[in-house]
């Protein structure tokens, strides 16, 4: 995508987005409500048309009438999945599969490998909310497509099937599948993206891989240990480096590592012989998420 805008009358839905995936990437897309996920996604599905800016998939515009073959290399899990309840989960993926064209012997595969295999002559109608999701996603995955858009895939799905669903990501990232991922469900996404985009307003607030914008954000690094005896040592040396140290219960402590002097403050610590115990927590997508969409939330009410 290269300076993509989608306006709707006066709603800005996009403005100026450039972005870029790579074969075997996973994008995880965030943003909050309306912020412009599912029009990007609608983008590159070809559904609408970008206002200005150039976008490709595949090399090709996804939204010329000539394109049409490219769909057979999308797959697409909506962000409300709805079916015809009086199918079974069988005849509903059959129903699917004819209409890209593919044969019916991957149905069966694919309800198996989502963990339907118990239900596919059941009524959908039946299916609890994670089974159902379960199906769009096996419908997401017919025809073995090189490019996944998932809209909040994992709503509705309990930690063991979040966690089964996260490792088939994994298994089809490795397979040179491209993938973007919208997800409200920050926890656990980061080791499963290769980068994340995050969006406000329509805008693109802040792309690269973790470590890029972890450096791009320069949030500190918290660290929490345990120190036999008194802190008071350890407390005038790091105000030294000009590092507070927050009194926790007992004798814990917390601190909060500048991006910039964070070893400094760490060898600071493994010296003091009192320390017991240290914990690391470098700030994590919901942290990075944070601090972008607050930056820009703050410029907007400066303006
Ligand atoms: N067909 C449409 N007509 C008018 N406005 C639209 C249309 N589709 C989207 N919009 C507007 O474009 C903006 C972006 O919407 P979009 O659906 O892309 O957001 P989103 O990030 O997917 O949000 P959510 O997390 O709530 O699904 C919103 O202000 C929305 O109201």
């Amino acid at each position: 995508m290269q300076r993509v805008s989608k306006t709707w009358g006066q709603v800005h839905a996009l403005r100026d987005v450039s972005l870029e995936l790579r074969k075997g990437q996973v994008l995880g897309l965030l943003g909050h409500n309306g912020a412009g996920k599912s029009t990007t996604m609608k983008l590159i599905l070809g559904l609408i048309r970008p206002s200005s800016g150039e976008l490709k998939v595949f090399d090709h515009d996804p939204s010329a009438v000539e394109s049409s073959h490219l769909r057979l290399k999308l797959g697409y899990l909506p962000e409300n999945v709805s079916f015809y309840d009086q199918l079974s989960g069988e005849e509903v993926l059959t129903y699917f599969a004819r209409l890209k064209g593919i044969e019916r012997r991957q149905v069966a595969l694919l309800l198996e490998r989502v963990g339907l295999a118990h239900a596919v002559k059941r009524r959908v109608g039946t299916y609890s909310k994670g089974m159902r999701q379960r199906l769009g996603l096996a419908q997401a995955l017919i025809g073995e497509p090189r490019l996944l858009l998932l809209d909040e895939p994992t709503v509705g799905l309990d930690p063991m099937a979040t966690r089964d669903f996260y490792g088939m990501i994994d298994e089809l990232r490795a397979k040179g599948v491209s993938v973007v991922l919208c997800s409200h469900v920050l926890p656990g996404v980061e080791r499963h993206i290769d980068r994340a985009a995050i969006l406000g307003q329509g805008q693109l607030l802040a792309s690269g891989s973790i470590d890029e914008l972890r450096d791009m954000a320069g949030l500190p690094l918290m660290v929490r240990g345990r120190i036999d005896g008194t802190r008071d040592a350890l407390e005038q040396r790091l105000s030294q480096s000009g590092v507070a140290l927050t009194r926790l219960n007992g004798n814990a402590f917390e601190l909060a590592a500048p991006a910039g002097g964070k070893l400094d403050v760490l060898r600071n610590l493994l010296q003091s012989p009192d320390l017991t115990d240290i914990e690391l927590d470098p700030p994590n997508l919901e942290t990075l998420y944070a601090h972008f969409d607050g930056q820009s939330r703050k410029q907007e009410t400066l303006q």
